[in-house]
């Protein structure tokens, strides 16, 4: 006998995790962006943390209320409207429902993944967002995020005391830039029901972000954990009105490891009310070479350099958990042993 596919049950039970105390961490730093010193408090948090949450962003609540309420119209069509979108190509741009890439990872979510072309939609991804509205509030809200992302990274170098300030913004807000979206939707999940709160299902898997920063928004719903330095796993209490800054692995290789990116991931409950996520990743040209930057380089590079395109292509080769940086890292020099140049 052949079976063609898995039943929806088994695939629930695949992701069933195991059952695990939840610890609500209180020390999410939380920066200002009109502080006095919003520069130290971003480089210290992405030092100490690799991710923050940001308040006084200057994002119209509107902005994000419209695009949620056109994420929420978009998951709930018809599965053909959403399989209709889902990607035609060897990109993955599109509608997906619990495949998360193509090796093999697997989610308790649909989502809607999307590439930008400067400040809009591209093309392509315009022909996955169905609707007019939903393709407009998606490019109203893209536009703040870069605006977001490059106060942020402008930050980052004020803080490190890189210059020109725009060396790591221009990066993600320039013509070229690679910059992706995607709006996530976590239902409760049926198969919980009944089991005691601890239980869970992988809503999307550990990982981190490729790209130099992400800016994540939640409709208020709990699920997103992060891996604090010392390993411990944490959740994120969710705040409707902050946008959170994870560091990528880009942003970790340019400050040669002073900044790290963050492991996160979300699980998903059985409780009443789904979860619904965006999230913007600013990544570089694709020809843009990544190393540590000389002027941070205070000791050897611990990585060697490569171009994003060279590490997007890596990426989407791997799996989720994976650190995608290994390959790039230097081996460390043995004590007594100098590099010749
Ligand atoms: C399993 C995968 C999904 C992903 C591409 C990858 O092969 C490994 C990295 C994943 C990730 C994580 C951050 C956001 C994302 C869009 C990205 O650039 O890398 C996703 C990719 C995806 O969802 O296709
Ligand atoms: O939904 C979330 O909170 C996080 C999603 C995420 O990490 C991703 O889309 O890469």
């Amino acid at each position: 006998m052949v079976v063609l596919a898995k039943p929806a049950a088994l695939e629930q039970i695949s992701l069933l995790r195991t059952p695990e105390p939840w610890e609500t961490f209180s020390g999410v730093p939380a920066v200002d962006l009109s502080g006095p010193d919003a520069a130290g408090d971003v480089v210290r948090a992405c030092e100490q943390f690799g991710f923050f949450s940001v308040v006084n962003h200057g994002v119209p609540a509107g902005v994000v209320d419209r695009l949620e309420a056109e994420a929420v119209r978009f998951f709930a069509s018809s599965q053909a409207v959403k399989d209709a979108s889902a990607p035609a190509g060897a990109d993955p741009f599109g509608y997906g429902s619990k495949r998360i890439g193509r090796n093999g990872d697997m989610g308790w979510l649909e989502y809607l993944l999307l590439a930008i072309d400067r400040d809009a939609l591209s093309e392509k991804a315009s022909r996955a967002a169905t609707s007019t509205a939903l393709r407009d509030a998606i490019n109203e809200y893209v536009v703040a995020m870069r605006g977001l992302a490059r106060t942020v990274l402008e930050m980052v170098a004020d803080g490190l005391g890189v210059s020109p300030r725009g060396a790591l913004a221009d990066m993600v807000t320039g013509d070229a830039s690679d910059q992706v979206f995607r709006l996530n939707h976590y239902p409760p999940c049926p198969l919980l029901q009944g089991l005691p709160p601890s239980c869970s299902v992988t809503g999307f898997g550990e990982h981190t972000d490729p790209q130099l920063v992400s800016i994540l928004h939640s409709n208020g719903i709990a699920g997103l954990q992060v891996a604090l330095h010392d390993g411990r796993w944490v959740s994120v209490p969710p705040n409707r009105d902050a946008f959170f800054v994870n560091v990528g692995d880009s942003l970790q290789v340019l400050t040669n490891g002073r900044l790290k990116s963050v492991r996160h991931r979300v699980v998903a409950g059985s409780g009443l009310k789904s979860r619904v996520s965006m999230i913007y990743f600013g990544g570089p040209p694709l020809a843009q070479r990544i190393a540590p930057l000389p002027q941070l380089l205070a000791g050897l590079p611990l990585y060697r350099e490569f171009t994003w395109g060279e590490y997007k292509k890596a990426a989407y080769r791997s799996r989720l958990g994976d650190n995608r940086l290994a390959p790039f890292e230097e081996p460390p020099v043995a004590a007594g042993h100098h590099h010749r140049s």
